[in-house]
């Protein structure tokens, strides 16, 4: 079989139960651009019903995934379903198909489905992320983050939010669920979405690592600027000021409402900011150390580091504890050298990630040790 040697870029589609995600996959999986996407939709319970209200162009490109939901009990079954669609779907030795759509069920947590698509040996050497698109009804999402604790990390985890049901949602609840959003997820781009209908632009190629010989667009898939900024300096750490720089307000910890309870207060967006060349060395030691104690509170990173040394950036992405392999690019995207990583977490501040990073960086390097 002729083996594109690109990995297939992966979209998934998640979103609270009911919040519109099989509206907007219908309508998806019926424009020209996505004619050769393959659609792998995962329900719960007996009565999988979804993926018959699937009108793809290409009918035979939809798989349905049934026994359970992905995130927990069948991520084996996905591994499988990866695998065996590369043949199942192939004819005279060619692929049909160059992308896959996942839609999860409602109650999905995406972390361990992106953890198998990012670490199974098999799965992460032939597809890779391209995105996570979460819708969110307009009108009982503010509801459902109350309540919801998956709902808030499929939002905080997006690349591009999807609002709908637009129709049905006063503007109480629009300003409402855009202002708590502000604290999720400031960074990923809100699109309003009517029936499910929406270019489907606006949810492909997300990543950096999307591009086949296209210029990666960083700028705008780290989006630094929408988060609080925290720049790290050497030898003045008291000197900056994070809440002056913060408009949001989730940040630096401060509750300006009354319900301790609610999920979204232990959920932390920002960025952070260093102005010198990092040593590669302190970068990952840093960040194994960081993993290893905080990983899995970490819901996402991204980042364009400067390292010593080296005239173009490295691009890193992480989803909790795991890492992709690091992405030279070919040259900085702008003026700005600083290295920039912004992080979305649970229950860790910036103080953590910037008291770590300043304990490492200041590690003098261990002298080689000598044999006697
Ligand atoms: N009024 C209105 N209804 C919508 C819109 N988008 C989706 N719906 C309706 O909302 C209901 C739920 O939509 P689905 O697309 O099935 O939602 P889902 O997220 O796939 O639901 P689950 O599979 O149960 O998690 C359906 O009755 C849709 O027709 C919209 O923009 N406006």
């Amino acid at each position: 079989m002729t083996e594109d040697p690109l990995p297939i870029p992966v979209t998934l589609l998640t979103g609270f139960l009911g919040s519109g995600k099989t509206t907007v996959l219908n309508h998806l999986v019926q424009q020209p651009e996505l004619a050769d996407a393959l659609v792998i939709i995962n329900e719960f319970g007996e009565m999988a019903l979804d993926h018959l209200l699937v009108a793809h162009s290409t009918e035979s490109l939809v798989v349905e995934m049934s026994s359970g939901c992905l995130c927990c009990t069948i991520r084996g079954d996905l591994v499988q379903t990866l695998r065996d669609i590369t043949w199942r779907f192939s004819r005279n030795g060619e692929r049909q198909f160059r992308r896959v759509l996942i839609e999860t069920t409602g109650l999905a947590d995406p972390a361990p489905i992106l953890h198998t698509l990012m670490t199974h040996p098999q799965i992460a050497a032939r597809y890779r992320l391209d995105g996570i698109v979460a819708t969110i009804d307009l009108a009982t999402g503010t509801n459902t983050l109350d309540q919801h604790v998956e709902a808030i990390k499929q939002a905080a985890m997006a690349d591009v939010l999807l609002l709908t049901k637009a129709d049905l949602a006063t503007d109480e609840q629009r300003a409402a669920l855009a202002h708590r959003l502000d604290g999720i997820n400031p960074a990923a781009p809100r699109w309003t979405v009517r029936n499910g209908a929406l270019a489907p632009g606006k949810v492909l190629d997300l990543g950096v690592f999307s591009t086949a010989g296209k210029v990666p667009d960083v700028e705008r898939w780290l989006k630094e600027e929408a988060y609080a900024e925290s720049r790290f300096r050497p030898r003045a750490p008291d000197r900056y000021s994070p809440a002056s720089h913060g408009r949001h307000r989730y940040t630096h910890g401060q509750r300006e409402h009354g319900d301790v309870n609610r999920h979204d207060d232990h959920i932390r967006a920002f960025c952070f900011t260093v102005d010198e060349p990092i040593a590669e060395d302190t970068l990952a030691t840093w960040l194994d150390v960081l993993m290893a104690f905080v990983g899995s509170n970490i819901l996402r990173v991204k980042g364009i580091l400067n390292i010593e040394g080296q005239d173009a950036p490295l691009v890193i992405h992480g989803v909790q504890h795991i890492f992709h392999p690091p992405v030279p690019l070919p040259a900085w995207p702008g003026e700005d050298r600083r290295s920039r990583l912004v992080f979305i977490t649970r229950d860790v501040g910036r103080e953590l990630i910037e008291a770590t990073f300043r304990a490492f960086r200041q590690v003098p390097p261990q002298p080689e040790e000598h044999a006697a």
